[in-house]
């Protein structure tokens, strides 16, 4: 059972009103009941989203009511409508009155990619309700003109990084008088990563021009110091309110995604993923996490030699590539996905952020890509219908493993997650088992060994798997991360005004095609039967069932298929109800 605990908080505020103190309930309401407006209903009918999630329950009446709130909810759980629906509902009433110098409402989101998933709700929400509001996105990146531009039609919500907004400032493309006399919503979206991603000054930049009528709301998925003192910084007398699933005090991860880890040295690493790929005994589709943008391709091409084509996304690349590949694999135009986080870039993202940075000036000299300064590729970014994450290389920080396990399990869908852990990331991985075990209980095994592949199965593709690891060689790895690049500026040009044309059109680009110079060799694409051991080809028939059954039997599935989406969602979990032993 679900329920939500309001915290006091009365610190440091920025005036002497007491906090709002509410009785805790567990609230089962309706969109009606909470009181918003017919066409925002209509609206997410048309998008098929009936009931609100607990977060949405919780935070829209209060946010209707004008408070300012701090929303901490666990990844998934469905924080954007929880802000953005009553956000649009107060902008209802104030559209067609005075015409404002400056948009009512800004959005501050950490990364780029975020920016674009805002602003496609929202502006997807606009149109379903035809009203006449106006959302508009605006990065660093832009051009004053563009930026200029995208402002002329006076729109009411801005959606942006902390970055944008200084250099709105010093471009003279936003006034902040006219800020100061329009802003009526402020929103931080995934709060506890604006001051990780360095945006502390610009924030404060902003924060100052903020008048004091203005509603603030500060969304996270963790809590953390920063959450603080953003909370300090911006907020007045706010609701808190903390989600809390059951008795367990801190739960980050949503109780619906399985979490797994298997045991094997860093040079085992290929032949495991091989395993768990090959032998279908995770649920595509998956998303791959590394930690550099090297293992990237070493892994992609790796698995293309065994005909498992698979696409990269990492900050490197053009962000219209990386706009394009995410729209792409939500679509369900290809099943792998091997993405490179934040978490060990943050030294190449320093690099990328100070412009007088002398490395970055050798970098630029060599040709070096610059990495981008609000590149964000897990957090917070709704990946669609994932079902399993797999950690090949661990994440640095308990936060980072948090937000790379929300990537599945989003809103009511279930998924899992499978580490692979070497010796050298065991004490990183006990503290995220700890941390997600909690005070009392250190000893509860969240994180479960992963029960479906056999030490034999393993074994069985041990020759293939270290013969073809030998022939990716750093050379090899190298070259293709530059071609790849390569292609992907040239398509980014291309898809920049391609989408300006056909907005829709998600087939001009195969973010999944080949990179290695030779086609995978036909004995390499199949398994043979004799290779694979008996349980471990149960446990795949069992996933193939379950999938078949959850209607993602086709590779493109999400994109094709829709008359699957009836059936029932209830196949049957092969990991909650296979049992076989690690160990053979
Ligand atoms: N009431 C709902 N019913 C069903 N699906 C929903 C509902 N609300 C949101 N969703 C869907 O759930 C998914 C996750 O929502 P959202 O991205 O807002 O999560 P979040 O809490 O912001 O997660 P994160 O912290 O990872 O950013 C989205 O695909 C969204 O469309």
């Amino acid at each position: 059972m679900e329920e939500v605990e309001r915290v006091e908080e009365v610190e440091e505020q920025r005036d002497d009103r007491e906090e709002e103190k509410v009785e805790e309930e567990e609230p089962d309401k309706s969109f009606e009941e909470l009181g918003l407006d017919s066409r925002l209903i209509r609206a997410l009918s048309k998008k098929g989203i009936e009931k609100p999630t607990l977060i949405q329950q919780t935070a829209i009446p209060y946010i209707l009511q004008g408070k300012d709130v701090v929303a901490r909810a666990k990844t998934g759980s469905g924080k954007t409508l929880a802000y953005l629906l009553p956000l649009l509902q107060k902008l209802f009433s104030v559209s067609g009155s005075k015409k404002k110098l400056a948009p009512s409402a800004f959005v501050l989101v950490p990364s780029r990619e975020l920016c674009q998933q805002v602003y496609t709700e929202v502006a997807s929400l606009i149109e379903l309700c035809r009203v006449q509001l106006k959302a508009v996105q605006l990065t660093s990146s832009m051009p004053a003109s563009e930026m200029r531009n995208a402002l002329a039609g006076l729109p009411e919500i801005l959606v942006t990084t902390p970055a944008c907004i200084p250099k709105c400032f010093a471009d003279g493309v936003l006034d902040p008088a006219a800020i100061s006399d329009s802003l009526d919503i402020l929103v931080l979206d995934e709060a506890d990563l604006l001051l990780s991603y360095g945006y502390e000054d610009n924030l404060r930049s902003v924060t100052s021009i903020v008048p004091r009528r203005c509603q603030c709301l500060l969304m996270s998925a963790t809590t953390s110091s920063d959450v603080e003192k953003l909370k300090k910084l911006i907020l007045h007398n706010p609701v808190v309110l903390t989600l809390q699933e059951g008795a367990d005090k801190e739960e980050p991860v949503p109780s619906n995604v399985q979490q797994f880890w298997i045991s094997c040295s860093a040079q085992d690493k290929l032949l495991h993923i091989l395993a768990l790929l090959k032998l279908e005994v995770v649920q595509k589709k998956i998303l791959i996490f590394i930690n550099t943008i090297d293992m990237g391709f070493k892994l992609k091409l790796f698995l293309e030699k065994f005909g498992i084509k698979s696409a990269i996304l990492n900050g490197e690349l053009p962000q219209n590539s990386r706009l394009h590949i995410l729209e792409q694999f939500n679509a369900g135009l290809f099943d792998y996905l091997i993405a490179t986080d934040d978490n060990n870039q943050t030294k190449e993202k320093e690099e990328a952020k100070g412009e007088d940075n002398k490395e970055n000036k050798k970098n630029k000299r060599r040709g070096k890509p610059k990495l981008d300064a609000e590149f964000g590729v897990v957090r917070g970014i709704d990946f669609k219908k994932v079902h399993t994450v797999i950690n090949y290389d661990m994440p640095q920080s308990v936060t980072g493993y948090i937000h790379r396990i929300g990537r599945t399990g989003r809103a009511y869908s279930s998924g899992s997650s499978v580490s692979l852990v070497s010796p050298d990331e065991m004490e990183g991985f006990e503290e995220i088992k700890s941390f997600l075990a909690g005070e009392e209980d250190k000893n509860s095994d969240i994180i479960t060994p992963f029960p479906l592949l056999t030490e034999n199965a393993v074994e069985s593709l041990r020759y293939r798997a270290e013969d073809v690891a030998k022939s990716v060689t750093k050379v090899a790895v190298r070259e293709s991360r530059a071609q790849d690049l390569r292609n992907e500026i040239i398509n980014s040009e291309k898809l920049k005004s391609h989408f300006e044309a056909n907005p829709r059109d998600l087939d001009l680009l195969k973010h999944d095609k080949l990179l290695s110079k030779t086609a995978p060799a036909p004995h390499l694409r199949d398994i043979p039967e004799y290779l694979v051991d008996p349980k471990t080809q149960e446990a795949s028939k069992m996933v193939k069932l379950a999938r078949a059954a959850m209607g993602n039997n086709s590779r493109r599935s999400g994109a094709r298929n829709n008359s699957n989406k009836k059936r029932s969602r209830k196949g049957g979990d092969p990991l909650k109800t296979f049992n076989v032993n690690v160990k053979t």
